[in-house]
């Protein structure tokens, strides 16, 4: 034996060395929930350690990661019921909270980079994140609202907007509604490739928005279906998306390799609140090392080629780098 592989991991500083992929800080992105009210700060029962917060606390949550080297944050509004309609009215009335949280998230710490989320379903007493009429979720009707909270949530501060609806069209929709008024520099991350996964449930509890009926298979992607998201990527990208994003991302690391194969733009992948969980939870009944199945699983991801995670495990990772 001439060739031992071995050699190179002989010891932690040629580990070292060698590591092809390495997590940074500075690739992550932090979901945040907001909720209305002052003093508030409620845990998400099944996301152990990731809370909702009123607007004063949030500020709060937003000093501390800064300070720990995270400085992007995709900000998610928790609405009651009494504000939602089957238009999401709420989601451009310019006294809604979620757009004076934005602004002030942005006005008291103008070096954070805000995203925000554009879709309907926080808003919608139908839980979806488009009109739903007879059981159908209409797609054209949908974009008119969209643009109207993008320009909201532009006009509020956001740095980046993200599209999760996959409704078609969105992007160049947006882009065009967002430039017509001036909005030219804020940027689209799309939810190119979203599926209909199994993974959200965590999330749709933390915003109380599940589907009242029905599914969300008629927009989001089959999980069996690789190349249709290229078809997705494409589109995206010819109608001025800056970012293409990938989600969930643990079960679909052969779609972000894919995209990153095919595109030349940055891609994002969403690290879904059920990846948290699953680890969380295992962790908590002494099944397995959360830390490290929380490394060993954003690792994959950037492995896998993107160059922008979100994650709920971003101010853990953070905390680690310290
Ligand atoms: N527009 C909805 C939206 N935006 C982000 C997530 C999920 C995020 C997560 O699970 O962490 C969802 C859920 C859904 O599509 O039902
Ligand atoms: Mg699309």
């Amino acid at each position: 034996m001439n060739i031992r592989p071995r050699r190179n991991r002989k010891s932690a500083v040629i580990r070292g060395m060698i590591e092809e992929t390495r997590l940074s800080t500075k690739d992550f992105i932090f979901p945040l929930f907001v909720i209305e009210g002052t003093n508030q700060k409620e845990e998400v029962a099944s996301m152990p350690g990731i809370y909702r917060h009123s607007t004063d606390l949030l500020l709060k949550e937003v000093e501390e990661c800064l300070t720990l080297g995270i400085k992007a944050f995709d900000l998610f509004p928790a609405y009651p019921e009494s504000k939602k309609d089957k238009m999401a009215t709420e989601s451009h009335n310019p006294d809604t909270f979620y757009l004076k949280a934005i602004n002030k998230v942005k006005t008291t710490f103008p070096e954070a980079c805000i995203m925000t989320d554009v879709a309907m379903d926080p808003y919608s007493s139908d839980g979806h994140d488009g009109i739903v009429k007879d059981g159908n979720i209409l797609n054209d009707e949908t974009l008119e609202v969209l643009a109207k909270m993008a320009i909201a949530q532009a006009n509020a501060g956001a740095d980046i907007l993200g599209p999760s609806d996959m409704m078609d069209g969105r992007v160049g929709f947006l882009r065009e509604a967002l430039d017509n008024v001036g909005h030219t520099e804020v940027s689209i991350m799309s939810y190119t490739a979203k599926y209909a996964s199994a993974f959200y449930n965590p999330f749709r509890d933390a915003l109380d928005s599940a589907p009242k009926a029905g599914d969300k298979k008629t927009y989001q992607m089959d999980p069996a279906n690789l190349h249709e998201a290229l078809i997705e990527a494409e589109l995206d990208e010819a109608e001025g998306a800056d970012f293409l994003m990938v989600k969930p991302a643990l079960a679909y690391l052969d779609v972000i390799r894919l995209l990153k194969e095919n595109t030349n733009l940055p891609i994002a992948a969403y690290n879904v609140s059920g990846e948290y969980s699953m680890i969380k939870a295992a962790h908590q009944k002494g099944w397995l090392d959360g830390e490290r199945a929380m490394l060993e699983s954003l690792l994959s991801i950037k492995r896998a080629g993107a160059n922008i995670i979100l994650s709920y495990f971003a101010k853990e990772f953070a905390k680690l780098q310290g």
